[in-house]
């Protein structure tokens, strides 16, 4: 188990303020959801928060460490992390692709021990790709890419899982099985922060909500706690209406506010 911090992380380009001030805790067991307009700073604040960019201000610890000290490998480890972009250098096949996610452990395609083939397996069977292994990547539809990329990460079994908008691509029910499988691996016992445009799925599978706005933090709590109309109409723009029964909110979006 794992704990990641953030602190005070500031961060400007091109003299523009991308993230400020940005705090959280990303506890084991916790499905965090990360949502906010396009433009908001998510992406970068996940950066921050992996160490792949350097803060201005703050700083982002995993386990009481400066991410920033950590080697790829030693980060690697510790965060599995699903980018936003996913270039695939070469038509690889599937297993190939996946296996990638192992090379913390000093596996490489074709040179997998035992528990990193073990571990393919599982996020194999975890993304519903059997029978995809021996697929050229590059041949298959977007959402089964996307499936491959997430499997990719998910062979890591790093403690912390953080992935920026894994359900994109996917179609309805592909969205329901990712989201259901990121509340497993939370409930299991990883921190696991994800980015999603989704409010309705946010709503209904997050166990924690962080909000930005502008490159802020504007709200960080639970779903019961921080959806309401008038936020989604400060943050996003929109008109909705919230329904909440003994233990479900249901959150319809009507349209821009
Ligand atoms: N290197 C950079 N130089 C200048 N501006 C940048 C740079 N990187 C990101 N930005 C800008 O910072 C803002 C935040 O980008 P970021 O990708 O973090 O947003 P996001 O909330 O993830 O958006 P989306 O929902 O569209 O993916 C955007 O306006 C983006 O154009």
């Amino acid at each position: 188990m794992s704990v990641l911090e953030a602190h005070g992380l500031t961060y400007h380009a091109q003299g523009k303020p991308l993230v400020t001030d940005a705090s959280f805790r990303l506890e084991p067991g916790e499905l965090t959801m990360l949502i906010g307009p396009n433009g908001s700073g998510k992406s970068t604040l996940l950066r921050l928060a992996l160490g792949l960019l350097a803060p201005d201000v703050g700083e982002a610890l995993i386990d009481g460490t400066n991410v920033r000290t950590l080697s790829p490998v030693a980060r690697a480890r510790k965060a599995a992390h699903l980018p936003q972009t996913r270039p695939l250098a070469w038509p690889m096949p599937v297993r190939d692709v996946i296996a990638l996610g192992r090379f913390a452990y000093g596996a490489a395609p074709g040179r997998l021990a035992a528990e990193d083939s073990a571990a393919v397996a599982r996020a194999i069977a975890a993304c519903r790709l059997a029978g995809f292994e021996d697929r050229a990547a590059d041949t298959l539809s977007g959402g089964e890419l996307a499936r491959v990329h997430l499997a990719r990460a998910l062979a890591t079994e790093a403690p912390l899982l953080i992935a920026d908008e894994p359900v994109a691509a996917l179609d309805p029910r592909y969205q329901h099985e990712v989201a259901q499988l990121f509340a497993h691996a939370a409930h299991e016992g990883r921190g696991v922060l994800t980015v999603v445009h989704d409010l309705p799925l946010a709503a209904r599978y997050a166990d924690r909500l962080i909000w930005m706005k502008d490159g802020r933090i504007v709200a960080n709590g639970t779903v019961e706690e921080t959806m309401t109309a008038a936020r989604l109409a400060d943050v996003f723009g929109i008109a909705a209406k919230i329904e909440r029964s003994e233990s479900t909110l249901t959150l319809s979006v009507i349209g821009p506010a």
